[in-house]
């Protein structure tokens, strides 16, 4: 679990974060969605450590995260997995090798091991025969999974991912999100996602937390978000056609 306490980060004379208080379940999918510019990446890199808060907490299953250094910080730090926008895999790396970096940059195990620990976690994500294949000769869905794997492949407590699926189709966006929802459950991990994307929200949002403007104007499940009177949700919710239409058909049953 993952909670955050009357946290505020600003730059200069602007504050960004304005004091959010709120709590990420273990186990869960928990999505943080807000407008372009609302504070989402300064929220997450905040909750990682990168950027330090100007005040408020943050705790990683009880121990405050933000009062610890840098050095302190290790021990939390070993314990999460990231999914980049973009998959940010190495190009010149195989599928193989990408997934064993955090096994040779975390732990000492012998390579066997961790080519072994690699495989339990390429079998788990489906991508049996592609080993040995480089990011450019794998779809962009692969690379999602190949990013998840080496994500998990240290056994995180907690999983960052900043839009997962974007650049994806719509069906493979889903597969993607199914999966990290599944491998959230299976290995209990607090998993927070940054998106934009609706679908996300409508498959996977069993925490939602919509920024405004660096404020926590609202939180609930995916269930609560279309039924919502809270004008800034709905506004953002409603903002898409196809979202519209839907509200429009719950409506006339
Ligand atoms: N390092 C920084 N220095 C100064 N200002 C920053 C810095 N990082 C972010 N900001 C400002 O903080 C505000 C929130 O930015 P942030 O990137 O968190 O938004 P976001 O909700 O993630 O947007 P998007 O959905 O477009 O990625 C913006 O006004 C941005 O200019």
């Amino acid at each position: 679990m993952i909670e955050v306490r009357e946290l505020r980060k600003g730059f200069g004379d602007v504050e960004v974060l304005k004091g959010l208080t709120t709590s990420f379940d273990k186990g869960k999918t928990n999505l943080i969605i807000g407008q372009s510019g609302s504070g989402k990446t300064v929220f997450i890199k905040s909750m990682l450590g990168l950027f330090r808060p100007d005040s408020g907490k943050i705790l990683y299953d009880g121990i405050c995260y933000s009062d610890l250094d840098f050095e302190e910080q290790r021990a939390i730090r070993e314990k999460i997995g990231m999914v980049f926008q973009g998959s940010a895999l190495f190009d010149s790396m195989t599928v193989e090798e990408n997934i064993m970096f955090p096994l040779q940059m975390f732990t000492k195990m012998k390579k066997t091991e961790m080519r072994e620990r690699a495989n339990v976690v390429i079998d788990r994500v489906n991508l049996e025969n592609a080993n040995h294949k480089l990011p450019s000769e794998i779809s962009g869905g692969m690379q999602k999974r190949v990013a998840i794997a080496r994500a998990i492949v240290n056994n995180p407590r907690y999983l960052f991912c900043d839009e997962p699926n974007s650049g994806l189709d719509p069906h493979t966006a889903t597969v993607i999100d199914n999966l990290i929802q599944e491998i959230t459950k299976e290995f209990n991990i607090t998993t927070i996602i940054n998106t934009h994307d609706m679908n996300s929200v409508m498959e996977i949002g069993e925490k939602i937390v919509f920024l405004k403007e660096g404020n926590l104007a609202w939180e609930g499940d995916k269930t609560q978000i279309f039924r919502t009177d809270n004008e800034e949700v709905t506004n953002f919710v409603y903002s898409s056609n196809l979202f519209k239409m839907v509200r429009k058909a719950q409506n006339a049953q």
